[in-house]
């Protein structure tokens, strides 16, 4: 194993993944540097979601490497990859999935209660974030009285509330309205920078591209290109090989 490169909090070389013989990823590498924003592009099917389920140890790639700062992920028994993805990275669906005997804001402060924080402080910062994202409204409401748009705020301010290291998002924006999309997405990305959170964002939204340091593409689970912002604006009619 070669250990990578100092200045990568993430790194992955070569990802091998198929799911039930099919395959998914074929020999991805990449690598995200600390504060980066890096959005992964591609169509329906093209692998986006298990690259970023390999890059959280939510999957051990069939074969390649990833690495969290010099920490090997690929090889971590399965009890400290839980541990690591519950203390370092956060993680956004697309589609909230929310504790529903909890409300808005005890599901925003669930990280911090479960990593013993105070009521009080947990609910504290659970606060700022959803007031951030316009929802502070609906703090004592449960996730059955919100609607979808509103529960994917709480489910992106649950994700953001312990500050991680990394935020993986996957499509984060698809239950929301097209007016609401924007706003989140630079609130997510301007707490990001603030922060210094790395985030990796799969994405289907050319504006989530625009707003990253970088975008990279997969086509048929294999990486075929890097965008620069001002490049993806038109990426559609890009196709670049690496
Ligand atoms: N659990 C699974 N079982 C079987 N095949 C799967 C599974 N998950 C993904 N696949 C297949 O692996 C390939 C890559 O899927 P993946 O979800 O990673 O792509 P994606 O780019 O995120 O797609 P989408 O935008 O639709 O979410 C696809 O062909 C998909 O059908």
């Amino acid at each position: 194993m070669v250990a990578p490169p100092d200045n990568d909090v993430l790194w992955a070389r070569s990802l091998h993944h198929s799911h039930n013989g099919s395959p998914a990823l074929s020999g991805v590498s990449l690598g995200v540097r600390e504060g980066e924003i890096l959005a992964v592009s591609g169509a329906r099917g093209s692998g986006k979601t298990t690259l970023l389920r390999c890059l959280s140890g939510q999957l051990v790639p069939k074969e390649g490497e990833v690495w969290f700062n010099s920490t090997a992920v690929h090889t971590m028994p399965p009890m400290q990859r839980e541990r690591l993805r519950r203390d370092r990275f956060g993680w956004i669906d697309s589609d909230p999935v929310l504790v529903p005997e909890l409300n808005t804001w005890e599901n925003a402060a669930l990280p911090m209660l479960l990593r013993g924080s105070s009521r009080r402080a947990a609910k504290a910062a659970a606060m700022e974030w959803l007031e951030r994202l316009d929802i502070g409204m609906c703090a004592r409401k449960r996730p059955h009285a919100l609607l979808q748009s509103q529960r994917q705020r709480v489910a992106i301010a649950r994700a953001l509330v312990s500050t991680p290291s990394v935020l993986f998002a996957d499509e984060p924006t698809a239950p929301l309205y097209a007016a609401d999309r924007s706003q989140v997405l630079r609130t997510l990305t301007t707490a990001a920078r603030s922060h210094r959170i790395t985030v990796v964002l799969a994405t289907l939204d050319d504006e989530v591209a625009t707003l990253a340091d970088r975008t990279v593409v997969l086509v048929d689970g294999r990486r075929v290109g890097a965008l620069r912002p001002a490049e993806a604006e038109g990426q559609a009619a890009c196709s670049l090989s690496v």
